[in-house]
C-alpha cells in the first residue's frame, strides 16, 4: 500500500477543462473524501486516476511511481468500488472477489480472508442476485481490496442505499479500509458522508480544491463562505466586524476578522431559553434524532435552531434565543 499524490492536474472534454489545477495528497493508509456538487468533476477525477481518461497536464503519483497516460488501467495497481457495486452477475461472490487474483492466490485463502474482513464469511457460493444492496457493496469492496492495490477508489458507494443502512455501511467500510491498511479516495456530493467517513476532506469547486483539511476543520474553519455553505446548514447576515465582535440580529457576537462581510452561524449554535433575543416559533420540523425549530425575530429575520431531546416549544410560542460559541465571519473582497 502507498500514498497517492496529484499535482496540478488538468483534464476535461474537447479542450474544455473540468479539472483546472487539482492538487492533493492522500497519505499512505489514509482515506480522503473528495466532496463537491454535481458536475464539479468528481467522476472525471476518478476516471483520470483509474487511467480511463487522459490528462491534459499534471501528474499522478502512486507510491513513488508516476502514472503517465501510457500506464494502462490494469497495470496501475488501483482498485475500484463503483456506484451500486457492479458485481459480475454470472459469477458467485467468491468468483467476484477472486476475479483479479492468480489461481495460487485464490487457492491460498485470500478470498475467504477478504470475505471475513467485510463480514461475509460463508457467502462465497451465493450469486450477486441473492444479496442485499449493502452486502453487494461489501463484496465490491472485497473485490477491490483482494489484489492489494496501491489505492482504492470509491465512487459514491452508498448512494443507492437507504439512510439507515448507509450510515451502518459507512462505519463498516471505514473499519474495513483501516483493517486492510488501504489508502483510499472516495468521491461524494453528500457532505454528511464526506465529513463522517474520511480522515481528510478535499472540497472540489470550479475545477480546483477549495480546501483540503480534516473534516472538523472544514466544518468549523471553512476556507471561504462557499465552502462554509456547502458543508453544512447555515444562516448568514451582513455585518461589520470590529475589535473581535460583530453586531447581528441575534446580538453582538464574538468573531474574528475586520470590516464589512458576512456573518455565519450554524443552527446548533442557537439555544432556546429564558435569556436573549425575543422570537416567535414559526414551525417545528421533527427529524427523529433531533428537530429544527424555525423562528422569526422581531425585525422579521428568519433563523433556525437545532434541538436535541425533548422539544420545548411549538408553533406560535414566544421564546428567547441566545448564541453558543463565536460566529464565523467572511470579509467582503473590495
Ligand atoms: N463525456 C463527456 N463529454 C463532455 N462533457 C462531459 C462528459 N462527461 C462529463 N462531462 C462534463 O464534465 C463536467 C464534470 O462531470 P463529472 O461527471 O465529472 O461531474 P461529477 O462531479 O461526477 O457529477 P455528479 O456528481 O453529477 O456525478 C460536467 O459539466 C459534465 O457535463
Amino acid at each position: 500500500m502507498s500514498g497517492l499524490t496529484v499535482k496540478r492536474l488538468v483534464a476535461g472534454y474537447g479542450g474544455e477543462p473540468v479539472l483546472r489545477e487539482v492538487d492533493f495528497e492522500v497519505p499512505e493508509g489514509g482515506l480522503l473524501a473528495v466532496l463537491g456538487p454535481s458536475g464539479c468533476g468528481k467522476t472525471t477525477l476518478l476516471r483520470v486516476l483509474a487511467g480511463f481518461h487522459p490528462v491534459a497536464s499534471g501528474e499522478v503519483w502512486l507510491g513513488g511511481r508516476l502514472l503517465t497516460s501510457e500506464v494502462p488501467p490494469e497495470k496501475r495497481g488501483i482498485g475500484i468500488v463503483p456506484q451500486e457495486g457492479a458485481l459480475f452477475p454470472h459469477l458467485s461472490v467468491a468468483g467476484n472477489v477472486g476475479f483479479g487474483l492468480s489461481r495460487e492466490e485464490r487457492r491460498g485463502g485470500r478470498v475467504e480472508e477478504l470475505l471475513d474482513l467485510v463480514g461475509l464469511s460463508g457467502f462465497g457460493a451465493r450469486m450477486p442476485g441473492q444479496l442485499s444492496g449493502g452486502q453487494a457493496q461489501r463484496v465490491a469492496l472485497a473485490r477491490a481490496l483482494a489484489p492489494r492495490p496501491g489505492v482504492v477508489l470509491l465512487d459514491e458507494p452508498f448512494s443507492a442505499l437507504d439512510a439507515g443502512l448507509r450510515e451502518e455501511l459507512r462505519a463498516d467500510v471505514r473499519a474495513t479500509l483501516r483493517a486492510a491498511g488501504a489508502t483510499a479516495l472516495l468521491v461524494t456530493h453528500d457532505q454528511e458522508e464526506a465529513l463522517g467517513i474520511a480522515d481528510l476532506v478535499a472540497v472540489l469547486r470550479d475545477g480546483v480544491v477549495a480546501q483540503l483539511a480534516r473534516p472538523q476543520t472544514v466544518y468549523t474553519s471553512p476556507a471561504d463562505l462557499g465552502v462554509a455553505l456547502f458543508v453544512g446548514e447555515a444562516m448568514t447576515f451582513p455585518g461589520v466586524a470590529r475589535g473581535g465582535s460583530v453586531e447581528t440580529p441575534l446580538g453582538v457576537l464574538p468573531t474574528s476578522g475586520e470590516g464589512f462581510g458576512t456573518v455565519l452561524l450554524r443552527p446548533e449554535q442557537l439555544v432556546l431559553g429564558a435569556h436573549g433575543v425575543p422570537s416567535t416559533v414559526d414551525d417545528v420540523l421533527f427529524h427523529g434524532h433531533d428537530a429544527t425549530v424555525l423562528l422569526r425575530l422581531p425585525d422579521g429575520t428568519s433563523v433556525r435552531s437545532r434541538v436535541q431531546g425533548k422539544i420545548p416549544v411549538r408553533a406560535g410560542d414566544s421564546v428567547s434565543l441566545s448564541v453558543r460559541g463565536s460566529a464565523l465571519f467572511f470579509g467582503s473582497t473590495p
